[in-house]
């Protein structure tokens, strides 16, 4: 099957962009939405989370308290590294499992942290970065959940910057302050009739 990566910054509209390809008829598999699953309450993550971390940051309910998560590992990197060696395996397990069962015209993994990784490149046939300036970034996610533009500004400090992510692109879809959704829609649309036609090619 033909393959993409997509990824983007915090709040540079990548669920909204894969979103559109779904619609038309793409496998999407999302990684991030798999971490919520494997944290959720029951999720696969939970106990290995508990014992690392302490119960402090387990919710009433058996799910991963994300607000106490979050205040921990954006400030602290060694945590992070903690949180990351435990749930960044589970989530190349499922990842894999969903990708042997995908069906669709193109298959796309939607990964925050593909650039950070590295391990993308070999994997997919067509890198794809919905790239947003990162003041638009702040005001998405503000506007979205509510978190302080300084709490905004460490997440996007732990992450690839813009120009590292566009050395790695095949593709780009803009999304920035001036895209309007109906823009969004047909810059998505084009990356999706060149992609459709090169899994056509490829048989
Ligand atoms: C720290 C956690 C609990 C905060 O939860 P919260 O609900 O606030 O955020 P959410 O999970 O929706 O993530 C929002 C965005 O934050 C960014 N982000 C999340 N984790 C990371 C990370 N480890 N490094 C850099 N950015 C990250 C991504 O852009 C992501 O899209 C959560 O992000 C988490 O479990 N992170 C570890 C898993 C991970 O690395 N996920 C991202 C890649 S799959
Ligand atoms: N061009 C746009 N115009 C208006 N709103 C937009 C636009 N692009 C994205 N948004 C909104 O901005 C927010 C962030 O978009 P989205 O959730 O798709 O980003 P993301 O890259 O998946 O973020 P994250 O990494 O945090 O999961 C959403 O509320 C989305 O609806």
């Amino acid at each position: 099957m033909y393959k993409i990566g997509l990824t983007g910054g915090i709040g540079s509209g990548k669920s909204r962009v894969a979103d559109f390809f779904q619609e038309w008829g793409a496998a999407v598999i999302d990684t991030d939405q798999i971490a919520h699953e494997l944290t959720a309450a029951g999720g696969a993550a939970i106990d290995a989370i508990r014992e690392r971390f302490g119960p402090g940051v387990i919710a009433p309910d058996g799910s991963l308290n994300r607000r106490s998560m979050r205040d921990l590992v954006f400030s602290d990197p060694a945590a992070r590294g903690r949180l990351e060696a435990i749930i960044h395996p589970m989530i190349g397990v499922v990842t894999q499992e969903r990708a042997y069962q995908a069906q669709g015209c193109y298959l796309v993994f939607v990964v925050p942290l593909l650039v950070e990784s590295g391990r993308w490149r070999d994997r997919v046939d067509r890198i794809c970065v919905v790239d947003c300036d990162p003041a638009t970034q702040v005001a998405r996610v503000q506007a979205r959940s509510g978190l302080t533009p300084e709490a905004i500004a460490r997440i996007m400090s732990v992450q690839a910057s813009r120009k590292d992510r566009l050395a790695l692109a095949d593709d780009v879809v803009l999304n920035d302050a001036h895209t309007t959704l109906a823009q969004l829609e047909q810059r998505a649309c084009v990356v999706h009739k060149r992609w459709c036609s090169s899994a056509r090619q490829r048989g």
